[in-house]
């Protein structure tokens, strides 16, 4: 491929502060061996959320760190999302949006917006972002080669007070049903770095809205990943006295969301990780994405920057 000029890899190295000696720097990289070692060829989902976007700093920090991941071995896959995004869209448009448990209602007008911002704009600057830090991304969505199959998501309600239950219809929001595994395949083999859209393709060819988190975790169980990163704009998961829970068992973290301590965008979050995990993923953590380079912290530290979800005993 002709050189068209320099990529800004080298020259965005001072984005965040320089508050560590050149032996420090030493040492991290050294201790980070065994882990490089024992992550190689390993699959790695990363969501990244939309309100972890927000800081063009931390956004090239992100870049970086996939890049990075890649170079080393590892296979980044990467799932976006951006939420606050849309809204900002729909805000412009004048439409109107509301959420159930987290997940956007989506009638016709909506998810023609959802697709145009995640599919176009968001895919592209991250897609931009990577290519920028010296990789090779790949923007994606759910329908390219039929990466993300949905269906109709159905929810039911039960009405406190006659104790009946109820349908609710959200639109066009969807769920995963099947994950297209070739095309992912064909990345890892390759320099490749996929950044995928939660857009959904009907068996009808309809376009489905899907929770980035939700799509996250399924793209996750099907590659096998060893661990799934969910990069958001909080610490990770808080208790009732808005405590950080480090590790956070299956059975505590249904209880917490049956108790209304987890709610809101943090449920599709918690639910994924245990759906993944369940899966066969190693390691599902809900990643603090305000923090710089979170992602090296997660996979190359002993010591990770948010709640790490797993099944059995969970030690950090
Ligand atoms: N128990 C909890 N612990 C932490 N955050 C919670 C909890 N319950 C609800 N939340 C909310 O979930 C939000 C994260 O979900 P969301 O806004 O959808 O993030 P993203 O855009 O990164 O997917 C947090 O900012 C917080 O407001
Ligand atoms: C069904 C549903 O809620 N879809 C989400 C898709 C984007 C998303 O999940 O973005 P974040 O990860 O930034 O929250 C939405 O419309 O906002």
């Amino acid at each position: 491929m002709t050189a068209c000029g320099p990529s800004s890899s080298e020259s965005d190295a001072a984005d965040l502060p320089d508050d560590l000696s050149w032996p420090q720097k030493a040492r991290v990289l050294a201790e980070a061996l065994p882990y490089m070692h024992r992550f190689a060829g390993k699959t790695i989902v990363i969501k990244y959320g939309g309100h972890a976007m927000g800081d063009p700093a931390l956004a090239r920090g992100f870049a970086r760190d996939v890049v990075l991941l890649k170079q080393v071995g590892m296979n980044p896959v990467v799932v976006h999302g951006g939420g606050p995004q849309i809204g900002r869209m729909l805000d412009t448009l004048r439409i109107q949006s509301t959420f159930i448990d987290g997940l956007r209602v989506t009638d016709s007008a909506t998810v023609d917006v959802v697709e145009m911002v995640l599919a176009g704009s968001i895919n592209k600057a991250i897609v931009t972002a990577i290519n920028q830090a010296g990789g090779f991304a790949v923007g994606l969505s759910g329908k390219d080669g039929r990466l993300i199959q949905a269906r109709k998501l159905t929810r039911t309600v039960r009405d406190p007070d006659s104790n009946i239950e109820r349908e609710l219809d959200l639109g066009f929001v969807g769920e995963p049903c099947g994950i297209n595994p070739h095309v992912l395949d064909q990345f890892r083999q390759s320099d490749i770095i996929p950044v995928i859209a939660p857009i959904g393709i009907g068996s009808h060819g309809e376009t489905f809205n899907i929770n980035a988190d939700t799509a996250a975790g399924a793209v996750a169980a099907e590659v096998k990943a060893s661990h799934l990163l969910m990069l958001t704009d909080i610490t990770g998961v808080l208790d009732s006295t808005k405590t950080l829970i480090e590790e956070l068992s299956v059975e505590r973290a249904r209880l917490l969301m049956a108790d209304g301590t987890i709610k809101g965008g943090m449920i599709p979050k918690v639910q994924t990780c245990i759906s993944a995990v369940e899966a066969g993923v190693d390691a599902a953590v809900i990643v603090d994405g305000r923090v710089p380079h979170a992602v090296l912290l997660e996979i190359f530290t002993p010591k990770g920057a948010g709640t790490l979800i797993r099944a059995g005993v969970a030690e950090r």
